[in-house]
């Protein structure tokens, strides 16, 4: 599938945050955003996943555009995952990711025994079944952020749209979920992700868009994750270092300068 913005505008009240943006994401590839805070990145995805009016422009699935889509058909093809620190779901993990299949069964219809097949795979994908039983309140931020992947996975979408899938996780649950993110592309799924981090770009993104006041510039890691760019965007100076890691393969890595 292919997922198309094109000239989107969006925004609040009487004012636009956003306009003028365009870009797609494909099955396979991972889009990563970066922006500074309050640019607009979570404001263009509640727009993208009809939480809020588009203001200009359209978006478009496959060629189609998904304004005359029924919610439950826009779910089976766009999967989201929203951060997991804003999320209290009172439920037990099975419960959660179950919910994931609602836009499979009717409105006054239960969950049949297919979709609890579905639920127990994804658990097993991500090797997350020994959480089935516990309360969604009472797990880790990386636990809660797996919890909601497996939950978007079980809505069998083909995009899937992820809002700083990284915020408040270790070091360690961080690169987990990155592997995570980029195993799932490899199975063919499209990612389109937030992140604070440039290094996350560099680790797993096929392309990054840099979204700033005045607009968004897209492209490869190498040509947007730049010295001049991250000054720019952030205000700070930062060294792009590459360390090797073997077999002739390097990784670049952003170095700030604190002094
Ligand atoms: N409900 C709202 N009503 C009016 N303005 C809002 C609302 N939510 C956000 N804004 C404003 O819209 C702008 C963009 O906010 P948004 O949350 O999209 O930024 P962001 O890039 O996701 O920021 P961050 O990186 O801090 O999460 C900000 O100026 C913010 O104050």
């Amino acid at each position: 599938m292919k997922l198309e913005l094109s000239s989107v505008a969006c925004g609040y009240g009487g004012k636009n945050v956003l306009s003028g943006i365009s870009f797609s994401v494909s099955s396979g590839e991972i889009l990563c955003i970066l922006g500074p805070n309050g640019v607009g990145k979570t404001t263009l995805f509640k727009s993208v996943l009809g939480f809020l009016n588009l203001r200009g422009g359209e978006i478009r699935a496959d060629g189609e555009n998904v304004s005359g889509w029924s919610r439950r058909r826009f779910a089976r093809s766009i999967g989201y995952v929203p951060q997991a620190h804003n999320t209290p779901f009172p439920f037990t993990v099975f419960d959660v990711v179950l919910m994931g299949r609602t836009a499979y069964f009717g409105t006054f219809s239960t969950p049949g025994e297919q979709d609890r097949k579905i639920v127990e795979r994804v658990l097993e994908a991500l090797e997350i079944d020994c959480l089935r039983n516990r309360r969604f309140t009472e797990l880790s931020g990386g636990e809660r952020q797996m919890v909601l992947i497996a939950r978007a996975l079980a809505q069998k979408p083909k995009i899937l749209v992820m809002d700083e899938p990284t915020s408040n996780l270790d070091f360690g649950n961080q690169i987990r979920v990155l592997r995570r993110i980029k195993k799932l592309s490899q199975s063919g799924l499209g990612v389109v992700m937030t992140s604070h981090f440039p290094d996350h770009a560099f680790l797993c993104s096929s392309r990054v868009a840099l979204l700033r006041r005045g607009g968004l510039q897209i492209g490869a890691p190498d040509t947007i994750v730049t010295e001049k760019n991250l000054q720019d965007i952030y205000g700070v100076s930062v060294k792009i270092a590459e360390v090797s890691i073997g077999n002739g393969i390097g990784v670049k890595t952003c170095v700030p300068l604190i002094n």
